[in-house]
């Protein structure tokens, strides 16, 4: 039998952007495997959330753990360490555009401690293939098409084998059909076992794929369920 544990949580957590509270009480957790979107109107604090889980935002109360790591209470020199354990995506893809997909992958690799270059080489190999991309892993980044970007961030933010991957609106930059190839990208890093949480404005994927879903609004992250959201949406 599989055995479940907390990848992800917040326990009564206040956040702030530049002293303007925009969440008091943040309750969440995200079990090892879990698929969960973060849903919200614009402004209405996703990012905020997923910075704070990456370490990126000063947090005013309560308690974060992820990946093991008490993320409020880590040492600047520690924040490499939690980030070895999770993987971030975000909406502008975010590659050295003078560097080669591989390049792009290898000096990740080599700043988290990769050595051995056989070694690396086999990984990357293997993570261009899982996204779909082997073929293009000598490509520079204006080579490439946004959805193909998009994967070769997803590919660097899988090198080390996180437990769970952030996603801020990865979609967002791409048309509806590569959304929803990008979406069955991380559909399979799922199925593969890596959690995912990702902020998205795409509802439509909660019907393509159907999982949890945490709704910000009004300072405040509820368990919702989707059926309330798919219903909005044909309403
Ligand atoms: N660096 C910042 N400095 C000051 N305020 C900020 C900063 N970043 C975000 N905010 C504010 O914090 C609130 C939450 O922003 P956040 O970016 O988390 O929302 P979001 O739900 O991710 O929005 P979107 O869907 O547009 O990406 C907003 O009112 C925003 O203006």
């Amino acid at each position: 039998m599989t055995k479940y544990f907390s990848v992800a949580s917040m326990q009564d957590v206040l956040l702030a952007q530049e002293s303007r509270t925009i969440f008091e009480k943040v309750n969440l957790e995200v079990a090892s495997g879990e698929f969960v979107y973060l849903i919200g109107k614009t402004g209405s604090g996703k990012s905020t959330i997923l910075k704070a889980l990456y370490a990126d935002l000063p947090v005013e109360d309560g308690k974060i753990i992820v990946a093991g790591y008490r993320v409020n209470h880590l040492e600047h020199a520690e924040i490499p360490f939690l980030r070895r354990k999770i993987g971030i995506v975000f909406q502008d893809f975010q590659l050295f555009t003078d560097r080669s997909v591989f390049e792009n992958l290898a000096f990740v690799m080599r700043a988290t401690g990769w050595i051995d270059k056989v070694a690396i080489q086999h990984r990357i190999d293997k993570i261009l293939k899982q996204v779909g991309i082997d073929d293009l892993m000598y490509k520079m980044p204006h080579q490439l098409s946004g959805g193909e970007q998009q994967r070769v961030a997803i590919a660097r933010a899988l090198l080390n084998d996180p437990l769970i991957v952030l996603a801020d609106e990865p979609t967002g930059n791409l048309d509806p059909t590569i959304a929803n190839d990008i979406l069955n990208v991380f559909v399979e890093i799922n199925k593969a076992g890596t959690a995912v949480l990702m902020a998205t404005h795409h509802h439509n994927f909660l019907k393509k794929h159907p999982a949890r879903v945490f709704y910000c609004e009004n300072g405040q992250v509820k368990d919702i369920d989707r059926n309330l959201v798919i219903q909005k949406m044909t309403d």
